[in-house]
């Protein structure tokens, strides 16, 4: 069984220039459970991966595995997988031969080529070339390379970007079986619906800093509730509110009072002899308390109750896009190849 290590940051910074990507950054990671890390586009995720994977080197601070930094890894590759941004494959050349020219110069046993391709359902297409592949299917050959040296260490970024909902469904699963193995399993995203499902843990980041760190259902703790009020004669109530110096905004289920306490509102009603039609407590759902915690999002205005569920998808953050290309086209769709159109035929590896 591999051995999943604690990932741990401690006080990283990075700075490029006048821009500081990581800003005094410490959290740890465990193994046996699927961590989110959550960020808007340049909130400093990639950087921070590539700090861990000694790839970029810090201005301050540590980033270990197991206690050691990448670089003094007796063996890295067996120690930790990572796939940092959607791998360029080369099309002419079949998914099985991409792995073996990986486990050849990584000194990974042949074998274990055919075991990782089973492994994430891609066995049927190994020789296949990857230019027929769809992005689903590209995405499963990244972790699959990831999965090459059995490593109990799995640092992804941004794997669901790009999926479509099946393949949205297969990798919640599949990165809950690789911590339910004991493995570390680090993820990247930035939008929160995406990873919601498949995350035992948030690790949430903006400006470089960290902001929320624990298990997802304390995320809408650390946003302040608001209280929803509203009466017969609106105007006169927020009169009373103005008067009170309370801030408010017009909601169409009443007026959205920024304060955590009914009973103030009921007692200002009541004072000012004003008939109440609603009045209480509403929390941010979780992804309007990721959108408040990074510093894009306004508490949306609810029909719902206070206890209401999370809503529907709201869309996609745009802050501080800080990178080109950091947009991706549309999706493809991901079907399986119809062997009978697929660029190549079966057993034509290369
Ligand atoms: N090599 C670099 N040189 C200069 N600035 C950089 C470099 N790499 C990253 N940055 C800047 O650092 C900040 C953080 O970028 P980073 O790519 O780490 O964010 P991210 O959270 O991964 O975002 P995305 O989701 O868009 O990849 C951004 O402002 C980015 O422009």
């Amino acid at each position: 069984m591999p051995t999943g290590l604690p990932i741990e940051f401690s006080a990283v910074s990075k700075t490029f220039g006048p821009v500081t990507a990581v800003d005094d950054l410490s959290f740890s990671v465990e193994p046996g459970r699927v961590t989110g890390f959550l960020g808007p586009n340049g909130a400093g995720k990639t950087t921070s991966l590539r700090i861990l994977l000694g790839l970029v080197t810090a201005s301050s601070g540590t980033a270990t595995i197991g206690g050691t930094p990448y670089h003094r890894l007796p063996s890295p590759l067996t120690t930790v997988g990572a796939a940092l941004e959607a791998a360029s494959f080369h099309p002419g050349r079949t998914a099985r031969n991409h792995l073996r020219v990986y486990a050849t110069a990584a000194g990974i046993d042949i074998a274990r080529v055919g075991v990782v391709l089973d492994r994430v359902g891609l066995s049927e297409y190994a020789g296949r070339r990857v230019g027929g592949f769809s992005l689903g299917m590209r995405q499963r050959l990244g972790l699959a390379y990831t999965l090459l040296g059995d490593p109990g260490v799995l640092v992804l970024d941004e794997p669901i970007n790009g999926l479509d909902p099946e393949g949205i469904k297969w990798i919640r699963g599949f990165l809950r079986e690789l911590a339910g193995e004991g493995r570390t399993v680090l993820v990247s995203s930035h939008l929160l619906s995406e990873v919601q499902q498949s995350v035992d843990e948030v690790v949430i980041i903006a400006k470089g800093r960290l902001v929320h760190r624990g298990d997802l259902s304390t995320l809408d703790t650390d946003v302040a509730p608001r209280v929803v009020v509203d009466s017969p004669d609106r105007a006169r109530l927020a009169d009373a509110l103005r008067a009170e110096g309370l801030e408010f905004s017009d909601g169409r289920t009443g007026l959205l009072v920024s304060s955590p306490d009914p009973a103030r509102i009921g007692h200002i009603a009541f004072m000012n002899s004003l008939e109440l039609s609603a009045l209480f407590r509403q929390r941010a759902g979780l992804e309007e308390s990721f959108l408040t915690l990074v510093g894009g999002g306004e508490l949306a205005d609810h029909d719902e109750h206070p206890a209401a569920p999370d809503h529907a998808e709201i869309p996609e953050p745009t802050l501080d896009a800080g990178r080109t290309g950091a947009a991706e086209p549309a999706p493809d769709p991901d079907p399986a190849p119809d062997p009978a159109t697929a660029p190549d035929a079966e057993g034509d590896d290369r």
